[in-house]
């Protein structure tokens, strides 16, 4: 049975995005990509257009086709508006996709999305025809603004990049999930262990994105798997309804009466 989202009306069967930065090597890659079973691929647009990536592109490209995956290029290492503008059609031209996530970094500290270069960027790039996945905080009022502006997705962080902290937040992602009901949200960066991105997706999380995770795993390959797997098992909790968490004991097994007398 499929459990499928869509972007942009594009049905994706799994809700486990994966990024192709930091792997050991090119053929760990493409296993992990396999592994993850994912139909959403990040790529860095700095790397690919700086060069010298020694084969990884072009594995993360083959992996892609290899099991019918799209291409999420990104503007990773942006810092305003007009270089990430400027990036994403480049972009365009180079991956024939006009789907594009959005990063514009506004803090080299905790690599913190600037949230006005963010919308200046997403609101141009909407005007240019693509379809925009913005990397953004947790903030409800900046997430309501870029839907305004015709974003087809959010992707509030859970951590910063890299730092496998997890969901340092539940309650703001909470939040937004319950006051953007329609909206499709996608938790990115920080998710360090599979039981992060099975929080997110008890959460109602549409889908979760990650990569440092999966390439710095001792295994990268069976670290995939266990993600894969931690995805589809929050998805199930939460479509099963998990239980509200109460600040008092309740017995599982009520009692009444005097069920047996011991002589
Ligand atoms: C791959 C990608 O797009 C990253 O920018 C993303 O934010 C992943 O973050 P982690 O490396 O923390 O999973």
């Amino acid at each position: 049975m499929t459990d499928s989202f869509e972007i942009a009306g594009v049905p994706l069967a799994s809700r486990f995005l994966l990024g192709t930065a930091g792997y050991p090597n090119p053929q760990l890659l493409a296993e992990a990509v396999k592994a993850s079973q994912t139909q959403l691929l990040t790529v860095g647009l700095k790397r690919s257009a700086q060069g010298g990536d020694n084969g990884f592109v072009a594995m993360a490209l083959a992996a892609a086709r290899a099991q019918g995956a799209r291409l999420l290029p990104n503007t990773a290492g942006c810092r305003s508006a007009a270089e990430a503008v400027q990036l994403a059609c480049m972009a365009r031209e180079l991956y024939d996709t006009a789907w594009i996530k959005l990063e514009v970094t506004g803090d080299e500290h905790t690599l913190q999305p600037d949230p006005f270069e963010l919308l200046a960027a997403a609101s141009e790039l909407v005007k240019l025809g693509f379809t925009v996945l913005p990397y953004c905080t947790d903030d409800l009022v900046l997430c309501r603004r870029l839907l305004d502006a015709g974003c087809a997705v959010l992707m509030p962080w859970g951590a910063p990049i890299g730092s496998g902290q997890g969901l340092l937040n539940p309650w703001a992602l909470r939040t937004l999930r319950e006051r953007l009901p329609e909206a499709v949200l996608i938790v990115d960066a920080g998710l360090g262990a599979p039981s992060h991105a099975a929080q997110a997706m008890e959460l109602g999380y549409d889908a979760v994105l990650l990569n440092s995770a999966v390439a710095q795993a001792r295994d990268p390959v069976r670290m995939a798997h266990a993600f894969r797997d931690a995805v589809r098992a929050g998805r199930q909790a939460y479509l099963a309804g998990v239980m509200p968490a109460q600040d008092f004991a309740v017995p599982s097994t009520p009692v009444s009466g005097h069920a047996f007398v011991l002589s």
